[in-house]
């Protein structure tokens, strides 16, 4: 017996000879003069349908329980979906007691349609109908595969013994229902499965014998729903096709034409709305891009794109990290850290360039919102790098910027000040941004917020070694004084103290920067001053944190001109490199 394991290490062929491109053919393109497709935008969102609990099961190692299977159905119905293809009855008795749970136990909800899947096979297709006994509405979907390569390895099959087949197995289901679903609203869907590989005449020609048979009229739709069934050409031929099918399907009116892509080359999502533009109603997929091999097309991804074209996705993906939980554990599949949307770093920059640009993002936002009187969420959402507001799919600006070696200024400042409340001066934090550097090259990984604010206090705020006089008492010093946080604001007699204490040690001091009321609150209870300090025409930084005005000054300028003095001595300065994590964490704002 092969294990997986043992599969995963039998050596493949090695490519000497080149590549073994020429056992794979080029798609063929679609003849399709004037089309139109390209020149459309997708304006409103298509009817959805999931197949999580159908297609997305059937792919699973372990395939849901009625549990999960319910936990699954009631996350969908909660989102918005109203489509919901709820399983494959005679795969298995799992999948047909959850069905018959729905019916029995009134779990579906009266705006919801649930839908089951059956092959064209006589026997299945009756069993599949009683599943639905004492349903009021449901939907059946028929499916059989159509392409060439099926008809002729599977099948052994004609062209038109496949079609009847299809033909065969629609007059099976109507009768079947007639039958076993009295007065139950039964809605239809057919699928010619591997479309995407058949012959767009053949398709054609057994969609209009299914729909000879179903009949389809205004208050009777038939769903004609178009798979990628294997994904194999570039999302522009799909669209051709569906485009070629929109303008030569008869009944066009009462056909509601569905897409189901997959996504064995990575293109199911714009496979979709390529063909959305090119005239698809509906769309099926799974959460997450979940189903056979590479997956159906991801409903999460489709309906944020729509929603950040303006487009309303009619599902609500306000609370996507539980959206992500509850389907990973009904699946038992982890989502992927860089999935769109929804993966743990997609929110996340720690490059530099990326941090930089937006915190400035976030600081125009909220300097236009504060001007307006406006709250930042009613704004457009314009914040470089960030494709949507985390806000809207319910995530925290926490983990927008994290720290590393790949940081830079604009990144630490970000997390100072929306961590730790200290909105630190331009050149403070290219200084700082120096020492963070030099500890990230030396110790890898990312630097945590607690880290960083530990960095910070060793590299500024502890140098109190020696009494300020003596401190001072050695050579003239020059201070520059920026004082941090609209909450402290200080008075002004408070200010003037402050500068008399230092100026009778023969301290120059200049303030510098005053925060106007109402700027970020600085952290916590505490007051915060930077100073910069001129200790022999040299800059040195120190910051003070205390719970006084005056005694943050002389703490900032007794750290910056003792640090200034070892520095020029050759003192051992003190480096926080190496001297391990940093546990005093930071006064923390509210807010980002
Ligand atoms: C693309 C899709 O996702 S289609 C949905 C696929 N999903 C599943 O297969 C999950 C559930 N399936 C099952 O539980 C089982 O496959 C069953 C119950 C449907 C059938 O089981 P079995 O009778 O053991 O057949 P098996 O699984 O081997 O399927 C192969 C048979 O189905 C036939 N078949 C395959 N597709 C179709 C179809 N759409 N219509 C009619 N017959 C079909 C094959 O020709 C083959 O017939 P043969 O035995 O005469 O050669
Ligand atoms: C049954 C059809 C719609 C299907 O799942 C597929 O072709 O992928």
């Amino acid at each position: 017996m092969t294990t997986e394991s043992d599969a995963a290490a039998v050596p493949g062929p090695a490519w000497t000879a080149g590549a073994p491109a020429a056992r794979y053919r080029p798609f063929e393109p679609v003849g399709l003069p004037g089309r139109r497709w390209p020149d459309r935008t997708i304006a409103t969102a298509p009817r959805w349908l999931s197949t999580d609990l159908r297609d997305g099961n059937q792919a699973l190692a372990a395939p849901m329980t009625p549990e999960r299977k319910l936990a699954m159905f009631e996350l969908l119905t909660g989102m918005g979906y109203r489509e919901i293809e709820v399983g494959f009855p005679v795969a298995s008795q799992d999948d047909l007691a959850f069905v018959r749970a729905l019916i029995e136990r009134d779990l579906i909800p009266a705006d919801v349609r649930i839908s089951v899947l059956t092959p064209a096979r006589d026997e299945m297709i009756r069993r599949t109908v009683l599943s639905l006994e004492g349903t009021r509405r449901a939907t059946v979907h028929l499916y059989n595969a159509t392409s060439p390569l099926f008809r002729r390895v599977v099948f052994g099959m004609s062209r038109d013994e496949c079609k009847d087949m299809a033909v065969h197995g629609t007059r099976l289901l109507m009768k079947y229902a007639d039958k076993l679903l009295g007065g139950c609203d039964l809605g239809f869907t057919y699928s010619p499965e591997l479309f995407n590989e058949t012959e767009l005449d053949f398709t054609l020609e057994v969609c209009e014998a299914v729909m000879d048979v179903w009949q389809p009229e205004p208050g009777r739709e038939i769903v004609l729903n178009f798979p990628t069934t294997v994904e194999r050409s570039l999302p522009n031929v799909f669209a051709d096709q569906v485009e070629w099918l929109d303008r030569n399907l008869p009944r066009r009116a009462d056909v509601c034409l569905s897409v189901h892509p997959h996504n064995d080359r990575g293109t199911g999502v714009a496979s979709a709305e390529l063909a959305m533009l090119a005239g698809a109603q509906r769309v099926e997929g799974c959460l997450f891009g979940n189903g056979e091999r590479a997956g159906n097309v991801c409903l999460v991804t489709l309906g944020l794109n729509l929603l950040t074209q303006g487009v309303d996705p009619g599902v609500d993906f306000s609370d996507l990290d539980r959206v992500r939980r509850v389907a990973e554990e009904c699946n038992g599949l982890p989502v992927h850290p860089r999935h769109p949307y929804a993966g743990d770093l997609v929110y996340t920059a720690f490059s530099g360039s990326h941090q930089d640009a937006i915190k400035k993002g976030f600081d125009a936002l909220d300097g236009t919102a504060a001007r307006r009187g406006a709250q930042p969420a009613e704004l457009p959402w314009e914040v470089p790098y960030l494709p949507l507001d985390p806000h809207d799919v319910g995530r925290a600006y926490e983990a927008v910027v994290r720290i590393n070696s790949q940081s830079g200024k604009g990144g630490v400042a970000y997390v100072m000040s929306t961590r730790h409340g200290l909105n630190l001066p331009l050149a403070l934090r290219a200084d700082f941004s120096r020492v963070v550097q030099e500890h990230a090259d030396g110790e890898g990984g990312e630097i945590s917020p607690d880290v960083l604010f530990g960095l910070f206090q060793r590299a500024y705020v502890e140098y109190p070694a020696l009494p300020l006089p003596l401190v001072l008492c050695a050579e003239p010093v020059t201070a520059e004084l920026h004082l941090d946080g609209g909450r402290l604001c200080p008075p002004p007699a408070a200010v003037k103290a402050a500068r008399d204490a230092l100026t009778r040690w023969g301290v120059e001091v200049r303030v510098v920067h005053r925060p106007p009321p109402g700027s970020p609150a600085a952290g916590g209870d505490g007051v915060v001053v930077y100073a910069e300090c001129r200790v022999r025409g040299h800059a040195f930084w120190g910051a003070g944190i205390e719970d006084d005005l005056t005694a943050a000054v002389l703490s900032a300028v007794r750290s910056a001109v003792t640090r200034g003095r070892m520095t020029i001595n050759g003192l051992d300065v003190p480096t926080p490199r190496g001297s391990g994590p940093a546990v005093v964490a930071g006064p923390v704002i509210a807010g980002r």
